[in-house]
């Protein structure tokens, strides 16, 4: 049997993940934590969540880092690098739409929050083997300084991605 797939145009959840980058020593380090509730709980992940209705997914980035973290960020300092679909056809309800952003520059210090206990990492020491089976195709280069624009459809071990594709620009 084949895996279900998605059907048209259906409007996704929205949600955004911030990268905060820093530079220790010449050497790039990027804040992540361990998710401790919720959906990707145990998985290293961004800063991020859900965006509140009528939010913009900056706002929500800024929001998002700062209850997360403590650290502020400014919306006009965050650099917009793309958007990733995740489809799970075996449990629609985790189904969404993440807008993905890098921020290098911010005020404080990271804190631990209800969410995460944020961590630096060098940029080749990320944990990829500990985060969303998505997160190895795609997360390096947006570090790097690229854009990702991809669809991942997960199977029905809800872990691990058995289709992707990239857009078009
Ligand atoms: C499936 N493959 C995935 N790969 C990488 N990252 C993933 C992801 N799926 C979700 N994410 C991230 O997870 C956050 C939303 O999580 P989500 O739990 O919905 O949001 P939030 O923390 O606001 O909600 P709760 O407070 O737990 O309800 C958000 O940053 C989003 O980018």
């Amino acid at each position: 049997m084949g895996e279900p797939v998605p059907g048209p145009s259906t409007a996704l959840p929205q949600v955004c993940v911030c990268y905060v980058l820093r530079e220790v020593d010449g050497r790039a380090e990027v804040l992540l934590g361990r998710k401790k509730h919720g959906l990707g709980r145990g998985y290293y992940v961004g800063l991020g969540g859900k965006l509140e209705p009528g939010e913009s997914a900056t706002d929500a980035a800024v929001r998002e880092v700062h209850e997360e973290s403590g650290l502020i960020v400014l919306a006009g300092e965050l650099e917009p690098r793309g958007l990733l679909t995740y489809h799970f056809p075996h449990r629609e309800a985790w189904s969404q739409e993440s807008s993905v952003f890098v921020a290098r520059s911010f005020t404080g210090d990271p804190a631990p929050s209800d969410e995460l206990d944020p961590e630096w990492f060098a940029l080749d020491e990320v944990p990829l083997d500990e985060m969303w089976d998505d997160a190895k195709r795609w997360l390096p280069g947006v570090l790097a300084g690229g854009r990702v624009r991809r669809t991942f459809v997960f199977g029905a071990d809800l872990s691990s991605v058995v289709h992707e594709h990239n857009h078009v620009a």
